[in-house]
């Protein structure tokens, strides 16, 4: 039992800590990081992949404390997010910094001593890039917050990479910038049907400070250069016929939801359904592509399926 900052006693449970990591967004971060590591060329001792994976997970989710501990107030402005432990008052905010502090430092230890410094250095960016640079400069402050910010999300793959290999090469590079060219169309789809609860708590998102047209347009156009750089593993050698295809596939997929969403120019009145298929789309896209990369890559390594 804990005293939140209103006075009140509340229990807070487990479940309560669990859900400060945000586990489900975070199941995606994991799921890169894993396919950044086995896609990469190179051994490594399971125990220490899965240290490494472990670490992501960890780092990701003290991230995802500090988050929410930052932004408990605009939390509870918000029907989304108003039932978090934070601004439900089952948990006092010193818990969740703490908490929050000590996955975030002791995952980039563990990561360090155990796996590498380089990938320890690259989750300590990831985790400064998404609790401060993101959550505290540019959220509240610019429409092109998640733009910028959306590189945090984009390092997981990388540190996988890393894991292997110790450098970084073109090939995790391009597997950054296929991430960070899917957040925007990914988080933009999403914004355009919660957009009234960002407006009330003043938080400066796309369609709430440049318009829902002006949103569509970007979706639109995220998602063009996307396809380009979604098929680029192939291009420079990383992958082979198998990931090409299944690039391709999911590509036109997105594009062919993200084309109504861009394409609109009044507003909707069937209750964002092609907004919303967009950013479920967005979500499966990026598992399978990542997926399809491994695939790619296990039989290109290993003859796997021979
Ligand atoms: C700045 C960038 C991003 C923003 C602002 C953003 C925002 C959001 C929001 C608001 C949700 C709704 C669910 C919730 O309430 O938490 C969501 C869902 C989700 N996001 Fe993102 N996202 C971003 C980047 C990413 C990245 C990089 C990944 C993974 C690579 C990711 C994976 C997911 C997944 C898997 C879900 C679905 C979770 C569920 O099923 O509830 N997001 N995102
Ligand atoms: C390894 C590592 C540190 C990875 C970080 C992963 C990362 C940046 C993921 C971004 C996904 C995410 C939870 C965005 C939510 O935005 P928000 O916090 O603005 O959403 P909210 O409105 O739901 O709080």
């Amino acid at each position: 039992m804990i005293t939140n900052n209103h006075g009140l006693i509340l229990p807070t449970h487990w479940r309560d800590f669990l859900s400060l990591t945000k586990p489900r967004v975070m199941t995606l971060v994991v799921f890169t990081g894993i396919c950044g590591l086995l896609a990469a060329p190179g051994t490594i001792h399971p125990f220490i992949a899965f240290v490494a994976i472990l670490c992501i997970a960890v780092g990701a989710g003290g991230a995802a404390a500090l988050n929410q501990w930052y932004e408990a107030e605009i939390d509870a402005g918000m029907k989304r997010t108003a039932q978090r432990p934070l601004p439900a008052g089952r948990m006092d905010q010193a818990s969740a910094r703490d908490f929050g502090i000590i996955l975030s430092a002791g995952s980039v230890m563990v990561m360090g001593l155990g796996v590498g410094w380089l990938a320890a250095v690259l989750l300590a960016v990831s985790i400064v890039y998404y609790a401060v640079v993101y959550t505290i400069w540019l959220k509240p402050r610019t429409p092109q917050n998640i733009v910028v910010g959306g590189g945090a999300g984009a390092f997981p793959p990388l540190i996988g990479w890393v894991a292997v290999t110790g450098d970084v090469t073109l090939m995790p590079l391009v597997l950054f910038a296929i991430i960070f060219l899917w957040t925007p169309p990914h988080f933009w789809a999403l914004a355009l049907f919660v957009k009234s609860d960002y407006a009330n708590v003043g938080i400066p998102m796309m369609p709430v400070v440049a318009g829902e047209m002006a949103t569509r347009r970007q979706i639109l156009a995220y998602t063009v250069i996307l396809t380009p750089m979604a098929l680029m593993p192939w291009f420079i050698g990383g992958a082979g016929l198998i990931y090409l295809s299944g690039a391709a596939v999911l590509s036109l997929l997105f594009f062919a939801l993200a084309l109504p969403v861009g394409l609109r120019t009044s507003s909707p009145e069937d209750g964002m359904r092609p907004e919303k298929r967009l950013f479920a789309f967005s979500i499966v896209y990026l598992f399978a592509l990542f997926g399809i990369l491994v695939l790619d890559r296990l039989i290109a390594y290993h003859g796997v399926l021979r």
